[in-house]
C-alpha cells in the first residue's frame, strides 16, 4: 500500500434508517472540505452492482427517497450473499482509491464492518453512532418494515460496540455544531499532521 493510501483518521458512522447518517456525515465533510475529507459509503459499490444487474436507477438508490426502500430487503439479501463469502468485500471496494487524510465511512451496519477497519487501521479508526427517536425517524419518512428493521442490517450494531461518540440528531438535542466539535477538532488535527508529514 502506498503511504498516501493510509489515512490519518477514519470515522466509522452507523445508525438506524433515517437517523441522519448522510446528513451528519455531509455536514462534517462541508466543514472539513473535500480535499481533507472523503465520504465512503459501504453501500456505494453494493448499490452500483445491484443497479446494474437489475437495470435500476443508481442515483435513486443512492438518494434518500422512497425508491431505494422498495428494493432494500432484496439489496440486503443480495449483499449478504456476497458478505458471507467475504465480509470485507464492500469495505475494500469502498476504500479503494481514497486519498484524503480523513475518511468518513457513513454506513457501517455489521460488527464485521467495524472489525474490518479496526483490523486494517487500528490506530486511525474511531466509531460514531448517530441516534434519534422513532418519532423523528418517522417524520423523516421511516416506517417499520419487518425483515429490514429487525434484521442484522439495522440491528447488527445495537450491542457489542463501545462507540467513541454518540450523536443525537434531533431538533431538541444540542446543536450538531456543538456535538460534533470534538470530532471536528480531532479531524483538523489529523489533517494538519498529514500536511506537515507531506511537507517534509
Ligand atoms: N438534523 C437534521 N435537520 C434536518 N433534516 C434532517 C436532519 N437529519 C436528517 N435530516 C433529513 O432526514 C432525511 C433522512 O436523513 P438521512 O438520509 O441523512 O438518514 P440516513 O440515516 O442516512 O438514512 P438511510 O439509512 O435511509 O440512508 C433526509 O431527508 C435528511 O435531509
Ligand atoms: C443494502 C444496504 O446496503 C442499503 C443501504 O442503504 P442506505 O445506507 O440506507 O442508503 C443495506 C445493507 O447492506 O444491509
Amino acid at each position: 500500500m502506498e503511504a498516501t493510501e493510509v489515512p490519518e483518521l477514519i470515522l466509522v458512522f452507523s445508525g438506524k434508517r433515517k437517523s441522519g447518517k448522510d446528513y451528519v456525515t455531509d455536514w462534517i465533510q462541508r466543514r472539513l472540505g473535500s480535499e481533507v475529507c472523503c465520504i465512503l459509503r459501504l453501500s456505494g459499490p453494493l448499490k452500483q452492482q445491484y443497479a446494474q444487474e437489475h437495470s435500476l436507477e443508481l442515483d435513486q438508490l443512492l438518494g434518500s427517497g422512497p425508491y431505494k426502500e422498495r428494493y432494500r430487503a432484496d439489496m440486503i439479501h443480495w449483499g449478504e450473499t456476497r458478505r458471507r463469502q467475504d465480509p470485507g468485500f464492500f469495505c475494500r471496494l469502498a476504500t479503494r482509491g481514497a486519498r484524503q487524510p480523513v475518511w468518513v465511512v457513513s454506513d457501517a451496519r455489521r460488527l464485521s464492518d467495524i472489525q474490518w477497519f479496526v483490523s486494517k487501521f487500528p490506530q486511525q479508526t474511531r466509531s460514531v453512532r448517530v441516534q434519534c427517536s422513532e418519532e423523528t425517524r418517522t417524520q423523516r419518512g421511516w416506517s417499520f418494515t419487518a425483515g429490514v428493521d429487525d434484521a442484522e442490517s439495522e440491528c447488527g450494531l445495537d450491542s457489542g460496540v463501545q462507540f467513541d461518540w454518540i450523536i443525537t440528531n434531533e431538533a431538541d438535542a444540542p446543536s450538531l455544531d456543538e456535538q460534533l466539535q470534538p470530532i471536528l477538532k480531532l479531524a483538523e488535527e489529523a489533517a494538519s499532521s498529514s500536511s506537515s508529514i507531506n511537507r517534509r
